[in-house]
């Protein structure tokens, strides 16, 4: 159990009243989100998790004729054969495999077929081969129980009917709605463009992975987190990198970018440092349109934009870029490329833990789930600090404590799943 009545408490808030609230500024947020508006047409094999720009219609029924479930014996039962107790025998007339075009069979008679292949004309029931003997030298079958009319028939348009919306325009397309779209004989998708991303990194201190770290200095781990999060989330990034802790640097890379982008995404300077210069950066070249938000871990997260390319800063501390990333990026990610699922979805769920002390900011601690019970339990992370990324590769989700409360273990709250928010 974390003990958080212990904690130093690095966050005393002394303004908490000068935060934004997290549902204003998400909502802010988004509806500063403009769907992108240019579409492109991809083959199936390209299209996962790219984000259908139209309705699909299915233009024929599936299956568009009726076929056998089963491999076995198709047979025309006449009117005194149909549900009726006794034994009887049929005589094999025909054989129909898929693929066959649709043949005729006389009342009383049967015809060998096989899974998937058409039913014949005045067929009324399919028996599975199990259930029939072959008698009289292979040309006759006998049935020794009542038959029922439609057995293992699959009929027209038991799957898809023509005129049905199949896939609906803003859905991430998964390999399932491919193979849908395919039976019914959709070649291309018509898909909304990707956006483009630029991204750089702030902080004098980073260093690149592979390098040796000097006095003072730490790796570049926000880098490769953005750019995962990002092809996640299927963007064409342009990468900029790490850049010097100056005004200048970064307008430059400011205006390198916003031409060329949608979105530009930061990580670090967005604080109240001598040497954060992110805000005063995007007041001079654009507008900063939210900075500062009620949200542990991730306050000094800002939006805001250099004309129409949209600006996200995320805070330095890796914690806090990832939460603030999953959170706020994310959905304003998702609604631009067109998607009509983009919130994050919570989850009810019950805590493992006590919380002592009220804090001022709204906090998404790391939690795993404990399956082994019903319900499921969340327990919490030791460390909550916004640099243990640990945390995070810990965590299954996130757990969402209003600010200002207490509560014992077994409180009810929303829980955020890692999974889904990285699907
Ligand atoms: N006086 C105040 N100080 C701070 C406040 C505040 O309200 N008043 N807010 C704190 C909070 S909360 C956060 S979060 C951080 C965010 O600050 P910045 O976004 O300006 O981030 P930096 O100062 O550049 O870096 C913070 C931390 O993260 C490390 N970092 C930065 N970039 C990377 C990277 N690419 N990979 C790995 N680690 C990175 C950096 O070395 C710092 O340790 O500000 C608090 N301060
Ligand atoms: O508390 Mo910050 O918000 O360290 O992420």
């Amino acid at each position: 159990m974390i003990d958080n009545q212990h904690q130093v408490d690095y966050e005393s808030d002394q303004t908490p009243e000068f935060l934004h609230s997290i549902n204003k500024a998400l909502e802010k947020l988004i509806s500063l989100a403009k769907v992108i508006d240019s579409t492109q047409l991809i083959e199936l094999d390209d299209a996962l998790n790219r984000i259908l720009a139209v309705d699909i219609h299915a233009n024929i029924s599936v299956p568009s004729f009726n076929n056998s479930a089963m491999d076995g014996y198709a047979i025309n039962l006449k009117e005194n054969q149909i549900n009726t107790p006794g034994k009887f025998v049929f005589e094999i007339t025909d054989r129909i495999s898929a693929g066959n075009t649709v043949s005729i069979l006389e009342p009383g008679c049967a015809a060998r077929i096989f899974t998937g292949a058409p039913i014949p004309n005045g067929a009324n029931t399919v028996l599975v081969q199990e259930e029939c003997k072959v008698i009289k030298n292979k040309f006759k079958i006998k049935v020794d129980r009542p038959i029922l009319l439609n057995e293992n028939i699959r009929p027209i348009g038991n799957d898809i009917q023509s005129g049905d919306v199949i896939l609906s325009k803003g859905k991430q397309l998964q390999p399932q709605d491919i193979a849908l779209a395919s039976s019914i004989g959709i070649g291309k998708f018509e898909v909304f463009n990707k956006i483009k991303v630029g991204v750089f990194f702030t902080g004098d201190e980073l260093v690149k992975p592979g390098n040796t770290l000097q006095q003072g200095q730490i790796f570049n781990s926000n880098r490769y987190l953005l750019v995962a999060l990002l092809n996640k989330l299927s963007c064409n990034i342009i990468n900029l990198g790490n850049i010097k802790d100056t005004l200048n640097a970064t307008c430059d890379a400011l205006e390198t970018l916003k031409s060329n982008c949608d979105l530009i995404i930061t990580t670090g300077g967005v604080s109240i440092g001598d040497k954060d210069y992110i805000k005063p950066a995007i007041e001079k070249l654009g507008q900063l349109n939210l900075w500062r938000i009620k949200i542990k871990p991730g306050k000094p997260i800002a939006f805001g934009n250099i004309g129409h390319c949209t600006f996200i800063g995320l805070p330095g501390n890796p914690v806090s870029a990832m939460v603030t990333f999953l959170l706020f990026a994310r959905p304003f990610i998702k609604k631009i490329q067109g998607a009509n699922h983009y919130l994050n979805n919570a989850l009810k769920t019950q805590t493992n833990f006590d919380w002592h002390k009220p804090k001022p900011r709204c906090e998404f601690v790391r939690v795993c789930l404990d399956h082994t019970t019903f319900p499921a339990k969340a327990n919490i992370y030791t460390k909550q600090g916004s640099n243990v990324l640990s945390s995070m590769v810990w965590a299954d989700g996130l757990m969402e404590i209003p600010e200002k409360t207490t509560f014992k273990k077994g409180e009810i709250l929303n829980f955020y799943s890692l999974n889904e928010m990285l699907s």
